[in-house]
């Protein structure tokens, strides 16, 4: 049963590759123009080279396709215009067993709720059954209309059939078009030092937020240690106030000794070594940011105190009180005035990005914000000002939700520790500034985050969302089965030794780090993950939420895995229709799942879904089509989403194809 199976699978991507490349060399030809409705036939035939004579494929006993004889694979792409479509012709009944016996489908899900109401007639945007919906009780039937393919060829999947007899599919599926392509590195490029700008600035801050930066205050105060020790070895004064309040730790239990001899030790050295470097690369960023802090707090400190002495001494000028409080700290410091004005004007600048981005802009600046306020570059105080107020709300709900003891840093300048914003850093909306460019905010205006649930409440008021890392699948439809397995290639790794091999690039896949070859979607699979920079959103035109894009997603790059309740047989809710050879399988988000769940269509998307086997386990991928920081992210739905839907598509772009009254 696995082999044609197997090859059933195998000949339909080879047919979707095959009339995808063709399809693309033939556009353009002039014979196409000349018929009336062009059509590209397609047939793949299982062969035997002794019955015909030894005639290869291109002798004549080809020529002629003998009646009886079943092709393996038929279909017809229609060329005609820009709207293309893939029919598959039937295939006549073979006189013998079918190719692919018919896999007994697993029993759908019993509905808990059989009064579920067809969510399309509901003026809600949204999903809204507080249980998966009732199963389709009718079968899929050949007698459907097929379905019309948009704005590209798409040759479609058999598998995913399309069911007739209801108003809406809502059936999101992938693809039929090869994975967006990663760009080309220029190897003679030349790098050159690029400027500092606003936008930079802003994205740092973002990564850093989602780079996975450790901000736990008792380990922080052991690499403060740590660093202040390393320091100490390496003739660099070492950082002074913050070492008072360490928790004791013995210093010379860190270290960067020379690495050791001999084979055993090394491996010992090196973990040690690794750890030891980790730590001080950490606590160099962490004491970076409590500097700043510190710094900018010392600016309001500097500011109170020329007050104090211009009251104190009202016939001194403000600019003669500035400079007595200069020359003080000048001598408190041990500076020159030059150097202490320096360092004072960047100070400034950490103070301005405090008051307007709020204190986590600064924590989590990182490295760049030194250069930022030191050449201020597109540092162009109101608007500046302006975009990081707007932006405050967010970075809070991404900083306290992904680092939720990071404010404990802001107890050195007083500042209270008690978060904001708890929870999953998804159970947050927020509102971007609609007047505004990247990096996701705009000009003016700070609306406070509101509670996901309760964007939802008004049309659902029993909605709730359960975050995934990894899809569900549900044991009432697959038992103890997951649909989405594939079997892996025959390897010649030998009897019972199974190796999970790469379809796309071939490479070895693994889980362990030290085994995994595959780096096709390397932020999802084969190493650590760590969060994704994306924050679901209010969008301004009543889509509800949508998901936006926190710093740029090359083209090629995995947004996240579609992660949802795996499932089968819902109708008239969103859905994910996928399937592997043996079984069609549905991912249903309504009340599970990731980010992804809050991805919209757009008729001109910056991102699509793609199958990709990981680990024999087939997984719908959101992959980048170049995404701009600050960019909603959005994926065209398909033809069979939108088809019979009460909805008119709301994406705004000038080749909408599902909304009547024109753009
Ligand atoms: C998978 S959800 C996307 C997230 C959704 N906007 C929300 O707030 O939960 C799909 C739903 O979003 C809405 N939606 C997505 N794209 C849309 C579009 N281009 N026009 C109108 N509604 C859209 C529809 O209500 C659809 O049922």
């Amino acid at each position: 049963m696995e082999i044609p199976t197997q090859l059933e699978s195998f000949c339909q991507s080879l047919s979707s590759d095959i009339l995808e490349h063709v399809t693309e060399a033939l556009r353009g030809l002039s014979s196409i123009d000349g018929l009336n409705r062009p059509v590209l036939r397609f047939e793949l035939f299982l062969d035997d080279a002794v019955d015909d004579g030894g005639n290869d494929s291109h002798g004549s006993k080809h020529d002629v396709v003998p009646a009886t004889r079943r092709p393996l694979i038929s279909k017809r792409l229609d060329l005609s215009g820009a709207r293309a479509s893939v029919e598959e012709l039937p295939v006549p009944p073979a006189p013998t067993a079918p190719l692919v016996p018919a896999a007994p489908l697993p029993p759908p899900a019993p509905s808990p709720s059989p009064s579920t109401k067809p969510e399309h007639l509901s003026p809600s945007p949204t999903l809204c059954a507080s249980e998966p919906p009732s199963p389709r009780s009718d079968s899929p039937s050949e007698s459907y209309p097929r379905r019309k393919g948009i704005g590209g060829l798409r040759p479609a999947r058999p598998e995913i059939t399309v069911i007739d007899g209801v108003d809406s599919q809502r059936q999101m599926q992938v693809p039929a078009r090869s994975f967006p392509k990663r760009m080309k590195v220029d190897d003679d490029a030349v790098a050159t030092l690029r400027e500092a700008s606003l936008d930079k600035f802003i994205v740092g801050i973002w990564e850093q937020i989602y780079g996975g930066i450790d901000l736990d205050p008792q380990s922080i105060l052991e690499q403060w240690q740590a660093a202040a020790s390393a320091a100490t070895t390496a003739d660099v004064p070492a950082p002074r106030a913050i070492s008072d309040h360490t928790t004791g730790h013995n210093p010379s239990s860190f270290g960067l000794l020379p690495a050791a001899a001999g084979p055993a030790e090394v491996s010992g050295s090196f973990n040690q070594s690794n750890s030891f470097c980790r730590r001080v690369t950490q606590a160099s960023r962490t004491c970076r940011s409590i500097e700043v802090v510190v710094q900018a707090r010392w600016i309001e400190h500097f500011e109170a105190y020329v007050e104090t002495v211009a009251s104190s001494n009202p016939s001194l000028s403000t600019k003669k009180c500035r400079k007595a409080a200069l020359l003080e700290a000048c001598h408190d410091f041990g500076w020159t005035e030059k150097d202490m004005r320096n360092r004072m004007r960047i100070w400034a600048g950490y103070k301005e990005i405090k008051d307007a981005g709020g204190w986590a802009a600064l924590v989590f600046a990182g490295m760049g914000i030194y250069r930022f306020c030191k050449y201020r570059i597109g540092f162009d105080g109101e608007s500046t000002a302006q975009r990081l107020q707007a932006l405050r709300p967010r970075l809070e709900v991404a900083a306290d939700t992904l680092h939720p003891s990071w404010r404990r840093l802001l107890g050195v300048v007083g500042e209270p520790c008690a978060p904001r914003f708890v929870g999953h850093p998804h159970d947050w909306v927020v509102f971007p500034s609609y007047g505004g460019g990247g990096g996701g905010g705009g000009g003016g205006g700070s609306d406070e985050p509101v509670p996901l649930r309760a964007t939802y409440l008004g049309r659902d008021p029993g909605f709730s969302f359960e975050h995934l890392d990894e899809s569900v699948v549900d044991v009432r439809a697959w038992g103890g089965d997951d649909p989405r397995w594939v079997p892996p290639p025959i390897t010649t790794a030998g009897p019972g030794v199974v190796t999970f091999t790469c379809r796309s690039c071939g490479q070895q896949q693994s889980d362990d780090a030290k085994l995994n070859g595959c780096y096709c979607f390397p932020v999802l699979f084969g190493g650590p993950r760590a969060a994704t920079p994306v924050q679901v959103f209010r969008t301004s035109n009543g889509r509800n939420n949508g998901l936006q894009a926190l710093t740029p997603f090359d083209r090629g790059m995995a947004v996240g895995e579609f992660v949802g309740f795996v499932t089968n047989g819902l109708q008239d809710v969103d859905v994910f229709n996928s399937s592997t050879a043996s079984h069609p399988y549905q991912i249903w988000q309504g009340r599970q799942g990731n980010y992804t769940r809050f991805v919209n269509h757009s008729c001109r998307p910056n991102a699509q879904f793609q199958s990709f086997v990981w680990m024999s386990t087939e997984r719908i991928v959101l992959v980048s089509k170049g995404i701009g920081a600050g960019e909603e992210i959005t994926v065209d739905y398909s033809e069979s989403y939108w088809r019979g839907l009460d909805k008119e598509c709301l994406c705004g772009e000038s080749c909408c194809r599902y909304r009547t009254g024109g753009v």
